[in-house]
């Protein structure tokens, strides 16, 4: 394809060569084949892709991307060595914008072709997509998914390392999406992804805000929850409709001066931030557009939730909905799925179809029962998700709510303190053990939860009875001695790995599958397992 063609959206000038040049593909990692593409140079956190200009000129690609304000003593060298090489360098204001803008080009614009739905939010994004991906197949709308559990083009799932790849990458899954004949595609955007640009120039049909909390803040992240919140408004700026949670208290500032239609979602009884909050910053007591309400707790083979709904636009009438996923933050997670599937003209039955089935895989998932007990799994990795999910599950009266989580290494140490905080009030009894500890020691990161453990055991002496927390480093041999804890009546909750189906630890993904361990065990004490709890969305 003609430079030319894919720089069509792209404010650029020529460093040398011309623009006219065809090239075969569109490269951002010096590592990977150049021969005849156009390298991106892209700025990392831990590298500078303009250091790996002049070995990809050497190797024979055909025009680079570069930066300006890029060094000018480098920039020098690499136009020299493009002009004996006869290639082309053009400078742009941002390379992250400039891949995005390309790669759309690149890959025909796939997004034409489907209704896209971006989901962003600190809690909830999978299962918002997972739960929309489920309703919209089953209304008939076959719909390709890209979000943390992997990708879905069409035709089959492919693991990814982001929640919400590089740009590139984004439009080729769009490309096999809408190729395999998918008419929609949900997926998660990170505010990371926002702020590298990996969704640049997309234009979304809808946006969802599920929530905000004060996470992702360090270095690699964000550097402040400022610039957090900055990001994730981005999305309000290139999507059509807005669909956001009304009662969360940081909505305001995310969507200020957002250029979107805007409808909110909420719960009965939870006040409404949106949309007084843009004229005059007071809290206005006034119904959602999407209102859940009459919240009823079930148990069908796990947990599950029963609720009326009402905004719809064809009827006043509130109706009736089960969730197979418990608790009021996933009532929360369900609203704004009811409302873009009704948007999208999916009638109550189908999308009443798709949530009866829940089952977003590592999503307060039920594993199994034995001796009486229940054994589930769930990605809660911070401590609003911990708080969450232990405090729907305390709601079915367990007789002892035992919850088993680590911290990974490499992240927010906040996430340390917070989730001991949840596990120390929400649970009864705690197994600390490791969750990938990345480059860090786990011991420290266990040392880090069961110093804040001690300190609040100081502080509300009559809170906890010595003796609630035990520590097993190994994560396998922690999953056996919870397993061998359960009593009637016991829910075991096995936080923080989700879907994940590794231990990283020094730079390495070790294979670890909890699904699996867990399932062993329950089968060693005569339990049964629950079916097809391995597949990624339960469609
Ligand atoms: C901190 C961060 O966001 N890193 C992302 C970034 O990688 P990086 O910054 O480490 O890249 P780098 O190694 O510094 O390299 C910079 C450039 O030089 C190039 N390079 C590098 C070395 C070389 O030899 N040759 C070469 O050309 C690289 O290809 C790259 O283009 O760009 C990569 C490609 O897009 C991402 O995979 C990677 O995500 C890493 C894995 C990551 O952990 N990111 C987290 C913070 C993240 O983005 N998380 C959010 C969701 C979080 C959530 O909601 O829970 C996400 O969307 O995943
Ligand atoms: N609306 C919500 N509010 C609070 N906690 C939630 C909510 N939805 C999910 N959780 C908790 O967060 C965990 C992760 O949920 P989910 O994967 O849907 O969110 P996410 O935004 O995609 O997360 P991440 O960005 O960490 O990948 C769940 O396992 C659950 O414990
Ligand atoms: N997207 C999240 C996943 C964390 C999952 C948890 N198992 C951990 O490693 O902390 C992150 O990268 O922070």
């Amino acid at each position: 394809m003609l430079l030319q063609w894919l720089l069509k959206n792209v404010i650029y000038y020529l460093i040398c060569g011309n623009v006219s040049v065809d090239v075969q593909d569109i490269i951002y990692d010096s590592r990977q084949d150049v021969r005849d593409c156009v390298f991106v140079c892209l700025k990392g956190s831990r590298a500078d892709g303009h250091d790996y200009a002049l070995e990809v000129i050497e190797r024979w690609a055909r025009a680079i991307i570069v930066e300006e304000g890029m060094d000018k003593a480098l920039k020098e060298k690499i136009r020299a060595a493009a002009r004996e090489k006869k290639m082309t360098v053009v400078c742009v204001k941002n390379t992250g914008e400039a891949l995005g803008e390309m790669s759309r080009a690149f890959f025909g614009y796939p997004e034409k072709k489907m209704t896209i739905i971006g989901i962003t939010g600190t809690k909830g994004k999978t299962t918002v997509a997972g739960l929309l991906k489920n309703v919209l197949d089953r209304g008939g709308i076959p719909t390709g998914f890209i979000g943390t559990i992997g990708v879905f083009t069409g035709k089959e799932w492919i693991a990814t390392r982001n929640t919400t790849p590089e740009s590139y990458l984004v439009q080729k899954y769009l490309r096999m999406m809408a190729d395999h004949g998918c008419r929609a595609a949900v997926m998660e955007v990170s505010s990371q992804a926002l702020m590298c640009r990996r969704v640049q120039g997309m234009w979304f049909d809808y946006g969802v805000l599920t929530n905000i909390s004060r996470d992702h803040i360090g270095p690699g992240e964000h550097s402040s929850f400022e610039d957090y919140l900055y990001w994730k408004g981005r999305l309000f700026f290139q999507c059509a409709t807005g669909i956001v949670n009304g009662a969360d208290r940081w909505a305001p500032q995310v969507l200020k001066n957002c250029s979107c239609r805007l409808e909110t979602f909420g719960v009965t009884g939870d006040s409404c931030l949106l949309p007084s909050a843009f004229l005059n910053g007071k809290t206005l007591s006034k119904v959602f557009d999407w209102e859940g309400g009459d919240l009823d707790l079930q148990w069908r083979c796990g947990p599950g939730i029963r609720f009326t709904v009402s905004g719809f636009k064809d009827s006043e009438e509130q109706r009736d909905i089960f969730l197979k996923m418990p608790g009021k933050y996933n009532v929360y997670n369900a609203l704004p799925v009811i409302a873009v599937a009704s948007h999208m003209g999916i009638g109550i039955n189908q999308i009443r179809a798709g949530l009866a089935v829940g089952g977003i895989c590592g999503r307060c998932e039920m594993v199994g029962t034995v001796n009486g007990g229940a054994l589930i799994i769930d990605y809660a990795h911070n401590g609003q998700a911990l708080r969450s999910v232990l405090e729907a599950l305390r709601q079915y009266h367990p007789s002892r709510l035992i919850c088993m989580f680590g911290c990974g290494g490499n992240r927010s140490p906040l996430r340390r303190k917070d989730m001991a905080e949840a596990g120390f009030f929400s649970a009864d009894y705690l197994i600390i053990t490791s969750d990938n500890p990345r480059d860090e020691p786990p011991e420290q990161i266990i040392k880090d939860i069961t110093d804040t453990l001690l300190d609040l055991c100081r502080r509300f002496p009559n809170e906890k009875k010595a003796g609630f927390f035990k520590v097993i480093p190994d994560r396998k041999t922690a999953i056996q001695w919870a397993v061998s804890c359960i009593k009637p009546g016991n829910i075991v909750l096995l936080a923080g790995k989700g879907h994940e189906m590794y231990q990283e630890r020094g730079g390495c993904r070790f294979p670890f599958d909890e699904h699996a361990i867990a399932a062993m065990e329950i089968e060693k004490y005569g339990g049964s397992c629950c079916q097809g709890n391995l597949s990624m969305l339960n469609s």
